[in-house]
């Protein structure tokens, strides 16, 4: 299957570059030829009034929990999950979370996000949505060593990773997901890491998400989060940590030394009052930093659109520097830095030999005049709304706006029946 994207504006080397035709051949974007002729190929996309971005990244979420969106707000963190999220969670199954997900990559696609990282509960029905949406996502099983079913997470996961790494054309990885340092205790994150020792599998985490996890930590065990997992080996494999808002100057040299990768989510963080995270002091010491929304509940959307903005926003306020984070440095966080928290060296850019995960996002909206900067017009004033198409693995998933892998109405249908499901609990 061969594609041609034709006069699109195409955001190359970090700058926009007007008029330019792409190729997609397979998988992989090609060439980007001076005069194609249409005929040589399957299909054409017009690109005229487009900027062309590749897809975005969103690297920390929890797409089912799209069925929580404005059950549990203006909480904190423990408060929100220890008295309303996990009682709740109880009650999922493979049905419940299967369409929660099919919902959250009908938003996300509409959106301009192409790949997500994952962490939750009954994930092959999780894998399962994403596959039939032709969504790209890390599939991580959520695990906690607290309670009774440590061991059992942890099986699935390695099943998980058994049935789903590589699936998909290649746009599936998993990972392993124990949950926290708070739900995983240093025995349960050994046995985590000698799994990931023995399949090869990386890590996504949370860590250091609020002062109190930090200060609990410190109690406990005398470390800061990010030292525990250190000295416990995690941070031998590949991890993405989310959050990494309360770090010090000693848990930035060891996240730079070991390669950890950081997932921000400024959204999240700021609505469950978690703080900010040391964004630009972690970028500075070499850390990759990508973006991320969390779940819905969280956030309440799953638009990497609004994380762009909000992040090159909060850092000018935290470091009191306009130039704390810029546009182009945000709209690099949420893709080709994100392609790199994923594990991918060919995603995330938009060059020969890229895996074509491409968006054209219509600029014909008042929010787009006068076009002087485009990098800066798609962070600061751009919208999930202007996204028109969007190609995931060479495949368009969504054509002028209109969802072509999502029975759109059904699945409304079957939101609504496995929302009632989910909730009967609550009488
Ligand atoms: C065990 S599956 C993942 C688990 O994580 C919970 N969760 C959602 N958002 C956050 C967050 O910001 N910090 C910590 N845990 C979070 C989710 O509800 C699942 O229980
Ligand atoms: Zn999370």
């Amino acid at each position: 299957m061969s594609t041609l994207i034709r006069n699109a504006a195409v955001f190359r080397n970090n700058s926009i570059v007007e008029n330019q035709n792409i190729v997609i051949d397979g998988k992989y974007i090609k060439e980007f030829p001076d005069n194609p002729d249409p005929a040589d190929y399957d299909e054409v996309i017009e690109g005229n009034n487009m900027l062309c971005l590749p897809g975005l990244v969103n690297t920390h979420t929890h797409v089912a929990m799209t069925l929580f969106r404005s059950y549990a707000d203006d909480m904190e963190l423990m408060d929100w999950l220890q008295n309303k999220i996990w009682p709740a969670e109880d009650h999922l199954d493979d049905d419940i979370v299967y369409w929660g997900s099919m919902l959250a990559f009908a938003e996300m696609i509409r959106g301009g996000t192409t790949a997500f990282c994952d962490m939750y509960m009954f994930m092959d029905s999780c894998a399962k949505a994403a596959d039939l949406a032709g969504m790209r996502g890390n599939l991580a099983r959520g695990l906690a060593g607290i309670g009774p079913n440590g061991d059992k997470g942890l099986a699935e996961n390695i099943e998980l990773f058994k049935n789903w790494d590589h699936a998909g054309d290649g746009r599936f990885k998993v990972m392993l997901g124990p949950h926290a340092s708070y739900t995983c205790p240093p025995d349960y994150i050994r046995k985590v890491r000698d799994a990931g020792m023995k399949y090869n599998i990386p890590i996504h985490i949370h860590l250091s998400e609020t002062q109190g996890e930090v200060d609990n930590c410190l109690k406990e065990y005398g470390k800061t989060p990010i030292a525990l997992m250190n000295d416990l080996g995690l941070f031998d494999l590949p991890t993405l940590a989310a959050h990494c808002v309360h770090v010090n100057d000693d848990d930035i040299r060891i996240m730079k030394e070991k390669d950890v990768h950081v997932a921000h989510n400024p959204t999240s963080n700021l609505k469950l009052a978690s703080g900010i995270a040391p964004v630009t002091k972690m970028r500075a010491a070499g850390i990759t930093v990508g973006l991320g929304t969390d779940g819905a509940s969280s956030n309440n959307k799953l638009d990497m659109f609004a994380e762009m903005r909000l992040a090159a926003l909060i850092h000018k306020v935290k470091d009191s520097d306009p130039l704390a984070i810029n546009a182009l440095e945000a709209l690099n966080m949420a893709t080709v830095d994100g392609a790199k928290c994923m594990g991918y060296d060919n995603l995330g850019t938009l060059e020969s030999g890229s895996l074509a995960d491409i968006i054209l996002v219509n600029r014909e909206g008042f929010n787009w005049m006068p076009g002087f900067n485009s990098i800066s017009l798609a962070v600061y004033s751009g919208n999930s709304m202007d996204v028109d198409t969007v190609m995931i693995n060479g495949k368009v998933v969504m054509r002028h706006k209109e969802l072509l892998t999502i029975d759109v109405e059904r699945m409304k249908r079957e939101v609504s029946r496995v929302t009632d499901k989910l909730f009967s609990f609550a009488g």
